[in-house]
């Protein structure tokens, strides 16, 4: 039944209020916090502004409480609902073009018994001194720490391509009809299979969707998969497969799929796919550290679970939940999977490994740590035009790479031979 919006605005700024305590008090991602927190949060209208309004803040969060504190002389503490809601507000006046009173209405209302006198003035502050924010966000300090160590010369490049979210991008069941796609959708095309569309409105009423002739899926995401070239009827190994963006790539380029994850909530959404696509696969619900298969594979890919802090753009909550503990974390659980993949690949197999993370722990230092196959690797033809593999072979992407058409995630990925 679908909803009309809330004519208060209430119920959407209460939810953007839950999601950002998710996040920034519990460590949730947005989107583990989201389904139950927008359940009752109003029509669908209401549910995108919750997002949109979280979203905003978590890309510029340093930067409005930069206005914050510089409106009061009051020291507020990080986790102060006061500072959160007036983190909404300034982010609803300064990048979604919300109406003043519309935002002071609103946020007031979440601070019933608390200091509305305080919200009140620091708004009404920032708006008479027309505060503004930088061209680009400021990075969190840790981020800024990691990434300036890892790429100094890009980050500045980086952090401009967080201040908006990016264009969608859209693989094809069906590469040969790019060229028709790209026309149906509006869109453009940055290599074949591919077509990056404007963001707007819901991608499950765009054309082709229902009948499963595209799916969404990042062009950075959709390399890893093209690295494993045709499958012409030979077995591949999706390890790690949920939800399926790769497994469909696979298998539609012919190969005989078998796709595993741990987890059977998104091996759910992965049959989904599958089914709405018309594409098939073996679907395995394990943990691939106590797995084995009985065969060995033509060809592996390691999608392995990671920081993802390569899709920052899209989860801006990466940047606020993923600090050095959980990558290290991490990359101990990649060595191993890479290590255990290995072991089951055919003669002449191909194993690629990738992560969507900006953090070379998990992708340059995991790929020079393992010894067990021989490097084969990528080609610049094999990737679109205006990516080059590093002088490894190896595929590095980050946000700023490809910026003029609109930047794409953050990814690594190496290839092997056996
Ligand atoms: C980066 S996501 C995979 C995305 C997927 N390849 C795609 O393209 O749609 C990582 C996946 O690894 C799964 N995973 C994490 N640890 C695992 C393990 N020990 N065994 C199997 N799957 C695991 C998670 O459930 C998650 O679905």
């Amino acid at each position: 039944m679908s909803r009309s919006p809330d004519p208060s605005g209430l119920a959407a700024r209460q939810a953007a209020l839950r999601l950002l305590d998710a996040v920034l008090r519990r460590g949730e991602p947005v989107d583990q916090a989201a389904p139950n927190v927008l359940r009752n949060a109003g029509s669908g209208e209401d549910r995108a502004l919750a997002l949109a309004i979280t979203g905003e803040v978590l890309r510029w969060l340093a930067d409005l409480d930069a206005l914050i504190d510089s409106a009061t002389a009051q020291a507020l503490p990080d986790d102060a609902k006061v500072r959160t809601v007036l983190r909404m507000m300034l982010a609803q006046a300064l990048r979604l073009g919300t109406p003043p009173h519309a935002v002071l209405a609103t946020g007031l209302a979440l601070l019933t018994g608390g200091p509305r006198r305080l919200a009140h003035g620091v708004f009404s502050t920032s708006l008479k001194r027309e505060a503004a924010l930088p061209a680009a966000p400021t990075l969190p300090p840790a981020v800024a720490a990691r990434w300036e160590a890892a790429w100094p010369r890009r980050v500045p490049a980086i952090a401009a391509m967080l201040a908006d979210p990016p264009p969608l991008d859209i693989t094809l069941r069906d590469p040969s009809q790019t060229e028709r796609w790209a026309e149906a959708l509006g869109g453009r095309s940055l290599m074949a299979g591919h077509v990056r569309i404007a963001r707007s409105g819901s991608v499950q009423k765009m054309a082709g969707f229902e009948r499963g002739e595209w799916w969404v899926q990042d062009l950075a995401a959709s390399l890893p998969a093209r690295l494993l070239g045709p499958g012409e009827g030979r077995r591949a190994l999706d390890l790690c497969a949920a939800p399926g963006g790769k497994t469909m790539q696979l298998a539609a380029a012919g190969w005989q799929v078998t796709a595993l994850d741990k987890s059977s909530r998104r091996a759910e959404r992965l049959r989904d796919n599958l089914s709405r696509s018309n594409l098939s696969a073996q679907v395995v619900i394990a943990d691939a550290l106590e797995w084995a298969p009985d065969d060995r594979f033509d060809a592996i890919l390691i999608d392995a679970p990671c920081s993802a802090t390569g899709t920052c753009r899209r989860h801006p909550d990466v940047l606020h939940r993923i600090g050095s503990r959980q990558i290290e974390e991490l990359a101990a659980l990649q060595a191993t999977l890479l290590d255990r993949a290995a072991g089951w690949l055919a003669a002449g197999g191909r194993l690629v490994y990738a992560v969507c993370s900006l953090e070379p722990a998990e992708g340059e230092d995991r790929a020079r740590a393992f010894t067990q196959l021989a490097p084969d690797p990528a080609l610049a033809g094999e990737l679109p035009e205006g990516i080059v593999p590093t002088p490894e072979g190896w595929l590095r992407t980050d946000p700023a790479m490809l910026g003029e058409a609109g930047g794409l995630d953050g990814f690594f990925a190496a290839r092997w031979r056996a």
